[in-house]
This record gives C-alpha cells, sequence and structure tokens, in this order.
C-alpha cells in the first residue's frame, strides 16, 4: 500500500538513500500554514528530498530554521514573501498548500474567491522561473485550482499536463481507514481507489474493487460513502472555527509527494489515485479527473482506466460529473479573465 511504503521510506530516513544523490529540490509554498509545517517536517524525512525550500508571505524562514536541526542530511531554506524566485530556483516539485482553509458552514467553493487568485500568481512564477518543475496542489477547492493552475501555464507556453496534480490522497487515506474501521483489519489491507475530483458528491470511492469493501451494503455502506465524502466536513466541524484538516493532510502530501519522487526516479508500478488532466470524461466536457495514475519519470507516465464498477458507483459517478464539470469550468474562466 502506498501509504504503507511512504511510511516505512520516512521511518528509513536516517540511512542517506542512493537515490538522494539525484538532488532533488522540493519546495512548499505555503509552509508556515497549518498544512504547510507539518508537511514540511515530514518531507525533511524523506530521504528522496535533498533539499527543501519553504515559502510563506508569513514565518517561512522561521519554519525553515526549525525543521533545518533536525538530522537528516536534506538542506533546508526558508524563503520571506518578496523571495519567491529565489524559493523557486532550480526545483523539481512544487506543493502548494498556499491559502485559506474552511470554517463550519462552508464549502470548499466558497474559497475560491481568496484562493483562485494565490493559486494563479503562484503558479504563474512557478511557470516563469521553474517552468519543468511538477506542481502539486492542495490548495482548495482542488476541482478548480488545477485547471487554474493548467491554464496559467498553458497561456505561459509552458503547460504538459503530465506534470500538474491534484493531491487527493486524504480521501484515499481517509477511505483506507474508515473501511479499515468497519472490517476490522489493517488499513493496509482495505486500500480504495477514489475517483472523481475532491469535495462532498464529486469524491466516489470504488468500494466494490476491494477485497473487504465489496460485501458492504445497505446502510453500513451509505454511511461509509458518506463518511469518506465528508471527512473534510468531520474535521472543520470538530476544530470549531480554527481551519480544516492539516496533519492528516500533511501526511497525505508528503505520501504523495514521496510517490511522486519514487516515479521520478524510475521505479515502475507506482500507481496513485490524483486529480490531472484526463481523457476518460473528456467526452462529456470534463478533461480534468481522479483515478488511478502511474508515476514515472516524466509524472504522469500512464492514466488507467476505472474498471468495472457497481450499480451504485455508478449512480455516485452520475452525481459527480455535473458538479466536478462546474468546478472545472470556474476555473479555467476565472484565468480566461484574468
Ligand atoms: N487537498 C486537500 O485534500 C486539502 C486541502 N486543504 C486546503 O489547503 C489550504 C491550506 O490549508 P491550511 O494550511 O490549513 O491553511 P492555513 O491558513 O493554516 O495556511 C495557509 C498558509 O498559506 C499562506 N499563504 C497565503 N497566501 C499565500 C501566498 N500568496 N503565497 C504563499 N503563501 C501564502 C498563509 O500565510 C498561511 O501560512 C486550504 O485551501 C485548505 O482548504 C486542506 C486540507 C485538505
Ligand atoms: O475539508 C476541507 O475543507 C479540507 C479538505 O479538503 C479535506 O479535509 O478534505
Amino acid at each position: 500500500m502506498l501509504a504503507r511504503t511512504a511510511v516505512r521510506a520516512l521511518a528509513n530516513s536516517r540511512q542517506f538513500s542512493s537515490s538522494a544523490a539525484r538532488q532533488t529540490k522540493v519546495a512548499v509554498l505555503g509552509a508556515g500554514g497549518g498544512i504547510g509545517q507539518p508537511l514540511s517536517l515530514l518531507l525533511k524525512n524523506d530521504p528522496l528530498v535533498t533539499s527543501l525550500s519553504l515559502y510563506d508571505i508569513r514565518g517561512a524562514p522561521g519554519v525553515a530554521a526549525d525543521v533545518s536541526h533536525i538530522d537528516t542530511p536534506s538542506e533546508v531554506h526558508g524563503y520571506a514573501a518578496d523571495k519567491l524566485d529565489e524559493a523557486l530556483e532550480g526545483v523539481k516539485v512544487v506543493v502548494i498548500p498556499a491559502g485559506v482553509p474552511r470554517k463550519p458552514g462552508m464549502t470548499r467553493d466558497d474559497l475560491f474567491n481568496t484562493n483562485a487568485s494565490i493559486v494563479r500568481d503562484l503558479a504563474a512564477a512557478v511557470g516563469r522561473v521553474a517552468p519543468e518543475a511538477h506542481i502539486l496542489v492542495i490548495s482548495n477547492p482542488v476541482n478548480s485550482t488545477v485547471p487554474i493552475v493548467s491554464a496559467v501555464l498553458e497561456k505561459l507556453g509552458v503547460y504538459d499536463p503530465r506534470r500538474v496534480f491534484g493531491v487527493t490522497t486524504l480521501d484515499v487515506v481517509r477511505a483506507a481507514r474508515f473501511l479499515g474501521g468497519i472490517a476490522g483489519a489493517d488499513p493496509a489491507d482495505t486500500r480504495v481507489t477514489v475517483i472523481g475530483g475532491h469535495s462532498g458528491a464529486t469524491i466516489v470511492p470504488l468500494l466494490s474493487q476491494t477485497e473487504k469493501g465489496k460485501g458492504i451494503t445497505g446502510e453500513v455502506y451509505d454511511q461509509l460513502v458518506h463518511r469518506i465524502q465528508f471527512g473534510g466536513d468531520e474535521v472543520v466541524k470538530a476544530k470549531d472555527g480554527a481551519g480544516s484538516a492539516t496533519l492528516s493532510m500533511a501526511y497525505a502530501g508528503a505520501t504523495f509527494t514521496h510517490a511522486l519522487l519514487r516515479g521520478l526516479s524510475g521505479e515502475k508500478g507506482v500507481i496513485t489515485p490524483t486529480f490531472v488532466k484526463s481523457p476518460l470524461y473528456e467526452d462529456q466536457g470534463i478533461d480534468f479527473f481522479s483515478s488511478n495514475v502511474e508515476l514515472g519519470p516524466n509524472g504522469v507516465e500512464k492514466i488507467h482506466p476505472i474498471g468495472e464498477i457497481s450499480a451504485q458507483e455508478e449512480k455516485l459517478l452520475a452525481a459527480c460529473l455535473p458538479d466536478l464539470k462546474k468546478n472545472i469550468e470556474k476555473g479555467k474562466a476565472f484565468v480566461a479573465q484574468s
């Protein structure tokens, strides 16, 4: 399982990996935030990261000074608000958790007005300074921010769809954990492919494709699907105005980053769901979609088909597609009007 593999790698981080010699510089934009700080901590412990570039409009040099004392080989540098270009020099991977989080009663789409321009401007800087970088978008609403990043890069003439990813790994992490809880099994044995997008009804878990999930029916099935789709709301409610998931998201972000770095380093068979430019529903006007993607030396190596799904999952997918289409179009329209 992907998450388990990442944990093992992180645990082994004190051994200087031979792959580390490859010099992989990773930047975190939004490194001073609730996600950015623990994500920076986890990336400092990833043996595939040789240099960590931490940027935020507030607090990144402090986070960098703190994290830099951890006794792993990677270098860490922090950059203040006016040092974005410097932060991006020579980076191979850029992870973006910059932007505002939800408060109770808000949808992810309610974050659009603030986060769309933050993500647009950061993407433009990446396109200018590090046009070959792989960009991992965490900032919500992911269903719109990924099309925003893509459209910005397209405008700059540097867009390669194999290098832009929406991080939907938290949905995969939650699905494994929640199914594991119900099945009384180790989440390593209850990995679920989650497709679609990253908000409410656009999150579609394919429980029928897992050994432990396929027998679940009735109310238990409905509750499990609802919990996977609205797990984010659970955290927003519990934090009661203090934000949304940060620690589990940092874990998910570090897990996905590690998977990408494994793919980039030439490892075969690294497959995980991620929200990318995709042909799967293009005939319905939906050109971004999350499904199992094989990661390789160029980023997206292969987009896997959805495979066989149940009648219930067909219904979930039918509910997902119109919402997803609207979210994608909103992101594209924002850049077109910018
Ligand atoms: N993809 C996913 O599964 C998830 C996404 N998120 C999203 O991640 C985003 C960040 O969440 P938190 O870390 O909890 O928020 P936060 O408010 O704790 O941190 C955000 C950070 O971004 C920084 N920032 C704002 N504008 C910036 C700019 N122009 N350049 C660089 N940094 C900038 C802020 O100074 C702050 O340090 C939110 O949009 C949230 O909805 C949260 C959880 C899961
Ligand atoms: O719920 C939120 O706003 C943050 C998020 O995307 C998640 O936890 O899945």
